[in-house]
């Protein structure tokens, strides 16, 4: 699917908590490459809509809202363990981004194909200026079909939900194990029809593989296509 027009960029999907925002800062930092993360966007128009108690099945006003709403990432203002901060509408909703009533609704706004539409050029105008890994669910497949290689990232549920509870107890939040795999469980179904494996991904399970491996594996990989 590469050719030599291809845009420079590096693709990775997968389900809620496959580990895709760390494979693809790390990633990204080791090939001096934009990482950008799609999901954000889906988490900000989400944030936004329930900011401004909009109906979240009116797809007419979540799309307008999709167009207009600034969404700035910038480097990390704070030292909390964030990858980086999100301004919306100026304001720091870094955090709130990964709220249970974001968690609750962002599929459910995303599954809108108005808005779809919009947030998929938006990303692939930054994907076509090259040198990006971009992280989602569809970027591999629609967002940018040509890109220079995609990667398809996959861990069990089980791993998932754990790693996910993990991290909430890190950051002194209290974990309910089984509330989050069913909750991953229920994005995983509402995000099946957007998921989207490309025949030609490279596909890596991490159930039993670092970050770094990942990592190792994805540069071997570009180093054998040249
Ligand atoms: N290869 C790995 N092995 C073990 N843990 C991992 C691995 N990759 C990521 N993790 C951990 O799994 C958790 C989820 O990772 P991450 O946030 O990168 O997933 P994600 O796919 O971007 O999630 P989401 O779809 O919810 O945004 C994090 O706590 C992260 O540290
Ligand atoms: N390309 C994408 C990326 C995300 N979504 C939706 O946003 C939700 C949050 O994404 P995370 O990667 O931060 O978990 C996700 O559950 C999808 O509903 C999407 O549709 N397309």
């Amino acid at each position: 699917m590469t050719s030599p027009n291809s845009p420079d960029t590096i693709t990775i999907d997968g389900p809620a908590g496959a580990g895709k925002s760390t494979l693809g800062a790390l990633l990204a930092q080791r090939l001096g490459y934009l990482y950008f993360d799609t999901g954000i966007m889906y988490r900000a128009l989400t944030w936004a809509a329930l900011r401004r108690q909009l109906d979240l099945s009116d797809a007419d006003a979540l799309a307008g809202l999709a167009q207009d709403l600034a969404i700035d990432i910038a480097p990390p203002t704070q030292d909390d363990g964030r990858q980086f901060t999100v301004l919306i509408d100026n304001t720091d909703a870094t955090w709130e981004l990964r709220s249970a009533s974001v968690e609750k609704s962002v599929s459910q706004v995303a599954r809108h194909p108005a808005v779809r539409t919009i947030m998929r050029a938006r990303q692939r105008a930054i994907g076509m200026r090259g040198q990006v890994v971009m992280v989602g669910r569809d970027i591999g497949t629609i967002v940018l079909p040509e890109a220079r290689l995609k990667v398809y990232l996959e861990a069990s549920l089980h791993a998932r939900a754990a790693r996910r509870a993990a991290e909430l107890q890190a950051r002194g939040l209290a974990a309910d194990t089984g509330a989050i795999e069913a909750d991953v469980a229920r994005r995983d179904a509402l995000d099946q029809h957007v998921m989207g494996r490309s025949p030609d991904a490279l596909v890596l399970n991490n159930d039993d593989l670092s970050p770094e491996a990942e990592v190792d594996a994805i540069v071997a990989q570009l180093r054998a296509q040249g």
